[in-house]
């Protein structure tokens, strides 16, 4: 891998901390950064490079998964780290910084590959792409890549005009926009599952496929985010981007050994093919709802307009369901269920492909009865793809019984999103980030729910916390005869508070 300058703006922050410095060691220790690393990162608190490191190794220790006990090995990794104090709207801040990179390209011999990662808030992100044009920053002989965190805008317009700034000082092949979705293990997993299984391709399809069901459900609430979070709702904050990427994900056809071009040429594709909505008809396909006070895992939460910091007449969406439709040769007439909310029952993150059943005769014999097979892929909290099929029971009456079959029988530990993320834009490789046409297709096909939202053409709905969102949300699926997969009955999520409760009990006490 080439040498690099990695300036990180932005790393006294939350993001750095938890994810971006611990992605950064477990690259270094999986041998996957470059030889020759440096890293300068810049905010407007005052460091020392000394307390920086030590603020860095903290970090690590706190929230990496791999051991940092080694401290000869900890303090090889920080051997590549200095600090700058920058004000990023201070443009002497940034001549100052040019001279600093100069100087370590330098001492440690580097080609000026820069690669510049703005971990700070959305509203800086122009002013940052200037200054580093005006500031010489960007224009040594090196390349220079930037790297910026969702969200892209606010809306169509205000994201046409971030990527318009963002387009005077960086081609759209530097930028790198990160939706940490496309990082998760078994959403890169995708890809491969249908370009190296000629089985499972030819059934990718509307001929074998009765619908598609994308669930990204959390147990969090809003927590520390209020000033934020009450701004954007589900629909900015999960479905726009990270929900409409695993769909785009889950339709591309990929021919094999397709590579980042044709990746994301394809679901450009997709995008292009989603059935419009206008705005008086979003409320036939897309349920808005608000969690109110409820219990999770046993615990009371309080109600979404009682959180800190939310008003008590907020009608913020924090469910989002919505019915969608890929109008092309492969998916015509299949729908796709996609729901994202906080505080619901469980944190899951899955996609489920049914597949059509067989034509039966119209009142099938008990033992003729099956379920329909399924193709099943946990992202979080665990990781798994399963092939549901249906074999006959030759202890029960010779009945069907759905088996399942495990496609991902390797349970090994897998990196987590960022380091995937952080890997790959090191190597320059941008399949697993979003393109400014994806983003912007997203945004042109989410408008008009915005403004139906921002409206009130679609009721806003409500559901207690620790469910699975509104009735309608079921209701959506209810029409067309189909049901959400894997939403556990008030029984059996008995069984699993029990069960995570003695895990809970047991990984307290070793
Ligand atoms: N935290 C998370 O889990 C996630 C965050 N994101 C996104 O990542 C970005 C960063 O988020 P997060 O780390 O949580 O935010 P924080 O508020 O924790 O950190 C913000 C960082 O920006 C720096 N900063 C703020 N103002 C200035 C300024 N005027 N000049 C220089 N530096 C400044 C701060 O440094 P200092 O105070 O030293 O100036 C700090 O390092 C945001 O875009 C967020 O939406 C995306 C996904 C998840
Ligand atoms: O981007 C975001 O994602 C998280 C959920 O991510 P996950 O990897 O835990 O599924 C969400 O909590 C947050 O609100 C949102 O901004």
């Amino acid at each position: 891998m080439e040498p690099i300058t990695f300036v990180l703006f932005g790393a006294t922050g939350d993001l750095a901390k938890r994810k971006i410095y611990p992605a950064l060691f477990n690259l270094f220790i999986d041998k996957k950064l470059p030889q020759a690393f440096n890293l300068i990162g810049l905010g407007r608190k005052e460091l020392s490079d000394a307390t920086f490191r030590d603020n860095v190794g903290k970090s690590i220790r706190d929230f990496s998964r791999r051991q940092a006990k080694d401290p000869a090995l900890v303090d090889e990794f920080l051997q590549a780290f200095r600090y700058s104090v920058l004000d990023i709207g201070r443009k002497e801040d940034y001549r100052k910084l040019l001279l600093l990179i100069e100087q370590r390209e330098e001492e440690l011999k580097l080609p000026p590959n820069r690669m510049f990662y703005l971990s700070v808030g959305p509203e800086f992100f122009e002013t940052i792409a200037e200054n580093i044009q005006d500031s010489g920053l960007g224009s040594a002989q090196g390349w220079k890549r930037l790297v910026i965190e969702k969200p892209f805008g606010h809306d169509l317009q205000s994201a046409r005009q971030l990527n318009r700034k963002l387009s005077e000082a960086f081609t759209e092949d530097e930028i790198f926009r990160i939706d940490h979705y496309l990082g998760k293990p078994m959403v890169q997993r995708l890809e491969s599952l249908q370009q190296t299984n000629p089985v499972i391709q030819a059934l990718w399809n509307n001929r074998h496929i009765a619908n598609v069901q994308i669930t990204a459900g959390e147990t969090v609430g809003v927590e520390e985010r209020a000033g934020y979070y009450d701004h954007v709702g589900a629909v900015r904050d999960m479905f726009q981007n990270h929900m409409l990427q695993l769909l785009m994900m889950t339709a591309v056809q990929l021919p094999h050994k397709s590579g980042s071009d044709k990746v994301r040429f394809k679901k450009k594709m997709v995008m292009e093919a989603l059935e419009p909505l206008q705005k008086q008809d979003v409320a036939a396909s897309v349920i808005r709802a608000q969690y109110t006070a409820g219990i999770i895992q046993g615990k009371p939460a309080a109600g979404y307009t009682s959180e800190p910091g939310i008003a008590p007449s907020s009608m913020n969406d924090t469910f989002i369901a919505a019915k969608l439709h890929v109008d092309d040769y492969f998916w015509r007439g299949v729908p796709f269920y996609i729901r994202t909310g906080k505080r619901m029952k469980e944190k899951a993150t899955r996609i489920v492909i049914e597949f059509k059943e067989p034509a039966l005769q119209a009142q099938p014999s008990t033992d003729e009865r099956t379920e329909p097979n399924l193709l099943v892929i946990e992202m979080s909290p665990s990781e798994s793809i399963t092939l549901q099929l249906n074999a006959k029971d030759s202890r029960n009456k010779g009945e069907f019984k759905p088996v399942q079959i495990d496609l991902h029988p390797n349970k090994v530990e897998l990196p987590e999103a960022y380091e995937n993320l952080i890997h790959d834009a090191l190597r320059g490789d941008p399949t697993f980030f979003a393109h400014w046409d994806e983003v912007e297709l997203a945004w042109a096909w989410a408008q008009p729910i915005l403004d139906a939202f921002e409206e009130n053409l679609v009721p806003l709905r409500y559901y207690e916390a620790g469910t699975y969102g509104p009735a309608e949300s079921d209701a959506l699926l209810a029409q067309d005869g189909f049901r959400w997969w894997f939403d556990s009955e008030p029984e059996q999520q008995n069984e699993i508070e029990a069960e995570e409760g003695k895990q809970y009990a047991y990984n307290a006490n070793h």
